[in-house]
């Protein structure tokens, strides 16, 4: 009888690609703010992709593509960019999804690789939900997708570097994200649990790391390792820095200034653009942060805004982001105008 059931619902489903589960599901979504539908889509969409990444590792075929000068994509790149562009424009179709990477918008998904449900443990902040943000329309988001920040390390084997990010911004402000980290816990050897995810929204907080403040009486900052040049270099040393920790991705950059390893993520480059801003944005100013270029202005994420973020970026949590400013040299200064 069981059986039965379960067949009349798969031919169901089937038949009007839909399904009396599903319908109900949506039901109980009447009065969930688009915003958290979004998050809460996000997080599984966002650790099914850091899967495709680590799959195509595992195979052994990177399918490295030289985009320009220093700038890589992979097979990895493009699979999580397909999945999460594929998942998130089929639960939220009116809303404007910029990724990172071209691929083909005709060509054919996996249906296994297009993730539609939600984490309840997001769903359940509809009782604390920001009341600034409870209105929202499909046409105040654009959401920033990189689906692979890190890709040059990726491809060297420094896979701890590695993030995807969503970013989602209203009205050009970057308000809520998903920093997935796939290879989380990969150094702990054969049969660890690989991969965490951290989420925020601007008015709820953060959650899925542990905040901790960075130590007194040092100035650690982070920088790239495969991006710099010399007005890169010029501006971390007149920030005075202690110790200065070179690593790949600005999702990693900034899980580091979360977890308190650093003081500051100073780039003074325009190499950084808005998909690898917008969600690390959002997560740091959720736990009072801070991310502007190098002049202290605040990053723009509207959908007509150029993608390259051409006035790097200036990072802090817990420090005086105003002395960092102050510390960055005019001639840097000169070079990166917004
Ligand atoms: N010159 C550049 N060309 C292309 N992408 C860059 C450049 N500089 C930075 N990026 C992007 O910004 C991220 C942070 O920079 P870095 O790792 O150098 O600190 C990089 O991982 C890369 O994202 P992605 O790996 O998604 O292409
Ligand atoms: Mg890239
Ligand atoms: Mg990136
Ligand atoms: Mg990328």
């Amino acid at each position: 009888m069981l059986a039965f059931h379960s067949v009349v619902l798969y031919l169901y489903e089937k038949m009007t690609g839909d399904s009396p589960v599903a319908k109900r599901r949506r039901s109980d979504m009447e009065g969930v703010p688009l915003l958290l539908k979004i998050l809460a889509s996000s997080v599984p969409v966002a650790d099914k992709s850091g899967g495709l990444i680590r799959d195509v590792l595992e195979k052994g075929d990177l399918g490295v593509v030289k985009k320009g000068w220093n700038d890589l994509q992979t097979e990895a790149d493009r699979a999580a960019q397909r999945c999460i562009v594929a998942s998130l424009s089929k639960s939220f179709p009116n809303v404007t999804i910029i990724g990172e990477e071209e691929t083909d918008p005709n060509e054919d998904i996996k249906p296994d690789w297009v993730e539609t449900s939600l984490d309840e443990n997001i769903l359940k902040h509809v009782s604390n939900f920001p009341e600034e943000w409870k209105d929202v329309k499909d046409e105040d988001i654009v959401i920033w997708v990189d689906p692979l920040d890190g890709t040059a390390e990726y491809t060297q084997g420094l896979l701890d570097h590695v993030t995807v990010l969503i970013g989602i911004a209203v009205k050009g402000k970057a308000v809520a994200g998903v920093i997935h980290q796939p290879y989380y816990n990969y150094k702990a050897g054969p049969g660890a649990t690989l991969g965490r995810t951290i989420w925020g929204m601007v008015g709820l907080g953060a959650f899925g790391y542990t905040q901790k403040q960075p130590p007194k009486g040092k100035n650690i900052i982070t920088t790239t390792r495969s991006h710099s040049n010399k007005v890169v270099t010029d501006s971390v040393d007149a920030c005075e820095p202690t110790e200065v920790i070179r690593v790949g991705g600005a999702g990693h950059k900034v899980l580091l200034l979360i977890e308190g390893e650093v003081h500051a993520y100073v780039f003074a480059s325009p190499g950084c653009k808005k998909w690898d801003t917008c969600a690390p944005e959002a997560i740091l100013t959720a736990i009072g942060g801070k991310l502007t270029d190098i002049h202290g202005s605040k990053l723009q994420y509207h959908k007509e805004v150029q993608h390259k973020n051409t006035a790097g970026v200036l990072a802090t949590f817990s420090v005086d982001h105003q002395w960092y400013l102050d510390k960055i040299p005019q001639s840097a200064k000169d070079a990166l105008k917004p």
